[in-house]
């Protein structure tokens, strides 16, 4: 099957009780098959209810949403909606507060079970995600209840993973994570895009995008102010300002060095970070 495109046509949207400026106002986005979007912005600015018009959670109140051959605006049924859903997989801020089965397994087997697919189907698919997330694969007989907030949350994500969306949105996974979790789950995510999954991460945390993202979409008050490359987002301070991205100078950097091809980890020393300069330069440092 061919990878699904996102394209966004002239999108606003209103809550029922919302009185004031619309959530979104006159979006449009494209998003090619593979990318991995950065979606930015102040508290309020839209991005939830960007991503959620995406997985077919409600309808655009004017403007259009595709998602591959899926084509969905203020008219669209309950079932066009549905088929949107057969593309992503929309893990929500803190996801682990809806895990609810008794074993990690069943929580896991849930989204895949409703898609109708064969047992056998749905515990290779359990297996697969479990391995995702770094996860043990005995871990499938325990209660999700007696893990650690790290782990609870990587399972609620395997949850997603478990139906093999072709677009992956994640909103703020790695909030209140520490920084070793923070690392090695977002590695994760970053393995997923290698294979070709569609990622659109919804982060205040301005390092994920300098090392990850390759399209950053900005959002305030409703408005798409820009959809740029990192660099191109981060070269312009006054603009960061005014849209209120909070991005430090090594943080700006670092998105540079990964332009250059050199691998940053976060908890690289200077020294190391400076040896593979000078290998990629072809000297030794201090020289
Ligand atoms: N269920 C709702 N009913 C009414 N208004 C809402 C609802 N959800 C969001 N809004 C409003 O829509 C606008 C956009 O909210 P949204 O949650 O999409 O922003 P956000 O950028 O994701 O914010 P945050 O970073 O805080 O998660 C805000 O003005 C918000 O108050």
């Amino acid at each position: 099957m061919d990878m699904p495109a996102v394209v966004i046509k002239n999108v606003s949207f209103n809550y029922s009780s919302q009185t004031k400026r619309p959530a979104l106002d006159n979006v449009s986005l494209q998003i090619a098959p593979g990318s991995f979007v950065g979606i930015v912005g102040h508290t309020g600015s839209g991005k939830s209810t960007l991503v959620s018009l995406i997985d077919g959670l409600g309808r655009p109140t004017s403007g259009q949403i595709q998602v591959g051959d899926v084509v969905v605006d203020a008219q669209s049924s309950a079932t066009d909606l549905a088929k949107l859903r057969h593309h992503v997989g929309y893990v929500f801020q803190f996801p682990e507060q809806q895990l609810f089965a008794e074993t990690i397994g069943q929580d896991i087997a849930f989204g895949p079970t409703n898609l109708g697919w064969s047992a056998d189907r749905v515990q290779a698919a359990v297996s697969d995600a479990l391995r995702m997330v770094d996860l043990p694969a005995e871990f499938a007989k325990r209660s999700p209840f007696a893990l650690s907030g790290g782990q609870m949350r990587r399972v609620a994500i395997a949850g997603v993973l478990a139906m093999h969306p072709a677009i992956l949105i994640l909103d703020e996974p790695t909030a209140g994570l520490d920084a070793a979790v923070t690392h090695r789950l977002m590695a994760n995510i970053a393995k997923l895009h290698v294979a070709g999954t569609t990622i659109l991460l919804i982060t205040h945390q301005m390092d994920q995008v300098a090392q990850y993202a390759d399209q950053v979409v900005v959002m305030n008050q409703g408005r798409l102010v820009k959809s740029a490359s990192p660099r191109e987002i981060f070269a312009d301070p006054a603009f960061l300002m005014a849209n209120h991205l909070n991005v430090p100078p090594a943080v700006a950097i670092s998105h540079r060095l990964r332009d250059a091809g050199l691998a940053i980890a976060p908890a690289m020393s200077i020294d190391a970070l400076a040896d593979q300069l000078a290998a990629k330069l072809g000297g030794t440092p201090g020289e």
